[in-house]
């Protein structure tokens, strides 16, 4: 299969690399020493066992226009990020490509279809998780499963985007139903995320600490209750469960938004807490501690980017 991978940091050198074990891979991101690193030495991926595995893409660049349509292109660009990148990669989508969204938040979808048309969208989740190291360099901080789903498309496509990862070795499958999935995937997050980008500490603090801990509860409850407004079926205590299970398994993590407010950049708050205060507002669901969650971060990310 002929794939393309539109961002290629933490998470595209994973995916990229994987996949280019048994398909025809090209990789495509802005930062041109990166590119320049995978050109000259491939991609390096520090597995969690401790090994460093070395994969080599068929082509790395930072101009879409080299590569033409593919069969399918996994984005994993930043949200606010995404409309302006696919459109300045049309040429790599054909009438026939399956455009894939496996980041986090809820939103993506909405993005890529001011882009490309519904039917040509699969979206999912993904349980991998990956830092930035350097160049040419990551680190694959845990493995799990991969979800794939249409909302509009063809269930086929998500099939066949789940086959063409478990040839390269992923976890993957195929889901009806993949709103709910990605709702559970972002109660984690949205226990997690803010509150250890505010505070400046690692995961396990939200279920250790007390106070971390009322509050991610109050915001995970109020996101439950939202999704379930829009006709999912999710146990609000097995929701809670979970989160704070993902917070103890990835304990010494620094989590993504951590890493955005320390980097100075801007966060995905508004596809995470974000998303749930949207949703509750259209929904008619109150959700008061999101809401203050996305303001407090919105103030602390309006300092550095000046905005
Ligand atoms: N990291 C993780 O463990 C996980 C991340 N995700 C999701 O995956 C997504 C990507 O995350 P991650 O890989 O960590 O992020 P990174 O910031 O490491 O990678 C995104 C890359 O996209 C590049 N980029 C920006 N604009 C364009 C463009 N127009 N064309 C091509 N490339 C572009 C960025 O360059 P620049 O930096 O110069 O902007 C950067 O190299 C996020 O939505 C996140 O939620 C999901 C699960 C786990
Ligand atoms: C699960 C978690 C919280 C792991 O760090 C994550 O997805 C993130 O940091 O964005």
């Amino acid at each position: 299969m002929k794939i393309g991978l539109l961002g290629c940091g933490a998470m595209g050198s994973l995916y990229g690399g994987y996949l280019s074990k048994v398909h025809e891979v090209y990789v495509c991101d802005v930062w041109k020493e990166h590119i320049e690193a995978i050109r000259a030495n491939g991609i390096r991926l520090d597995e969690p066992e401790g090994e460093t595995a070395v994969f080599t893409p068929k082509y790395a660049t930072t101009d879409p226009s080299e590569i033409g349509p593919v069969d399918l292109l996994i984005v994993f660009v930043k949200y606010m990020l995404l409309e302006d990148a696919l459109k300045n990669a049309k040429t790599m989508i054909g009438k026939d490509t399956i455009v894939l969204s496996l980041q986090n938040g809820i939103g993506n979808y909405d993005e890529i279809a001011k882009v490309v048309p519904e039917e040509q969208i699969c979206c999912g989740t993904t349980a991998h998780g990956c830092t930035f190291l350097e160049p040419g360099h990551v680190r694959h901080t845990g493995r799990g499963i991969t979800n794939v789903g249409t909302l509009k498309g063809p269930y086929a496509n998500a099939e066949k985007v789940a086959d063409a990862l478990r040839q390269a070795g992923f976890e993957a499958a195929a889901h009806e139903n993949v709103m709910q999935l990605i709702w559970h995937k972002l109660f984690a997050n949205i226990a997690i995320n803010a509150i250890t980008a505010l505070l400046d500490q690692t995961n396990a603090t939200v279920a250790e600490n007390p106070y971390e801990h009322t509050l991610a509860e109050n915001m995970v409850r109020e996101a439950v209750a939202v999704a379930n407004a829009t006709g999912c079926h999710f146990d609000v205590e097995a929701e809670l469960k979970n989160a704070f299970d993902v917070a103890i398994a990835t304990g010494t993590n620094r989590s993504s938004m951590l890493q955005d407010v320390t980097r100075q950049r801007e966060t995905e708050i508004k596809i995470i807490n974000g998303a749930v205060v949207k949703t509750g507002k259209e929904a008619g669901i109150p959700t008061p501690y999101n809401e203050v969650i996305c303001q407090l971060i919105q103030a602390k990310q309006s300092f550095y980017l000046k905005k």
